[in-house]
């Protein structure tokens, strides 16, 4: 099984969750993507859903499949969020944004009673850290941003390099809401629940991708098939 037919297997073993009538948040990414596909076919079958989409991206493909979209302003609290991760660790702490899509992810995600996560094994890690971790910045001061973060990593014992995400163009990546992203490489994050908090207390930082205490179950795909796992204590 290739790694595109995993998305689908954990996409799929998702859709089971859905139900008639649910408020939806729709994920952003490659693997929230083949989950929209299916849910598209539902839809057409004649499921009735609200989605809520993390992305434009989401949106543009929602759209085009006819899966009917809401605002989260005109649907502020949802029953389910279905979306995909970067790293997922064994409590369930997730590394996201790899798509940009982080602010609105964590937005609709904690709007939401319950969010399940889904990807292939190959996201699963026993600590966070080996993919970067994406850090949503304002564009007003991002030096001082930048520096406040660098003194927060050293001060929690994180070393390692910062850069500001681009295109393939070379162009600076903007997201959604029109800020930058800074792609932290600080290697192991021993103690994501200490980094995600003071990151928090940095003005210029606007969001980052630490998920933490929001997914509640997670779908996991491998070549035998996709498996449904709770989070450890
Ligand atoms: O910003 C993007 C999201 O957080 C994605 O859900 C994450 O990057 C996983 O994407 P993929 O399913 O393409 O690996």
């Amino acid at each position: 099984m290739d790694a595109r037919e995993m998305k689908i297997k954990a996409a799929a073993a998702a859709l089971e969750h859905v139900e008639d009538g649910m408020r939806l948040g729709i994920g952003t990414g490659s693997t929230a993507e083949e989950f929209v596909r299916l849910l598209a076919e539902r839809v057409a079958g004649g499921l009735k859903v609200q989605g809520v989409p993390t992305s434009e991206r989401t949106a543009r493909l929602c759209l085009e499949l006819g899966v009917p979209l809401k605002s989260l302003d005109e649907l502020p609290e949802l029953d389910l969020t279905i979306d995909g991760a970067d790293e997922i660790d064994p409590q369930f702490r997730l590394v996201k944004g790899g798509g940009g899509a982080l602010l609105r992810e964590k937005i609709v995600a904690a709007a939401s009673t319950r969010m399940i996560v889904i990807a292939d094994e190959t996201k699963l890690v026993e600590t966070l850290g080996a993919f970067p971790l994406p850090i949503e910045i304002n564009t007003f001061g991002q030096a001082s941003t930048r520096l406040a973060i660098e003194r927060l990593a050293s001060e929690l014992g994180l070393s390692g390099s910062m850069k500001l995400r681009t295109r393939s163009d070379e162009s600076l990546f903007m997201t959604d809401g029109g800020h930058l992203i800074l792609d932290a490489s600080f290697g192991r994050i021993p103690d994501a629940d200490a980094l995600a908090s003071r990151l928090n207390q940095i003005p210029g930082v606007v969001e980052h991708g630490l998920f933490i205490n929001l997914a509640s179950l997670a779908i996991i795909a491998g070549p035998a098939g996709a498996r449904v796992m709770e989070p450890k204590n």
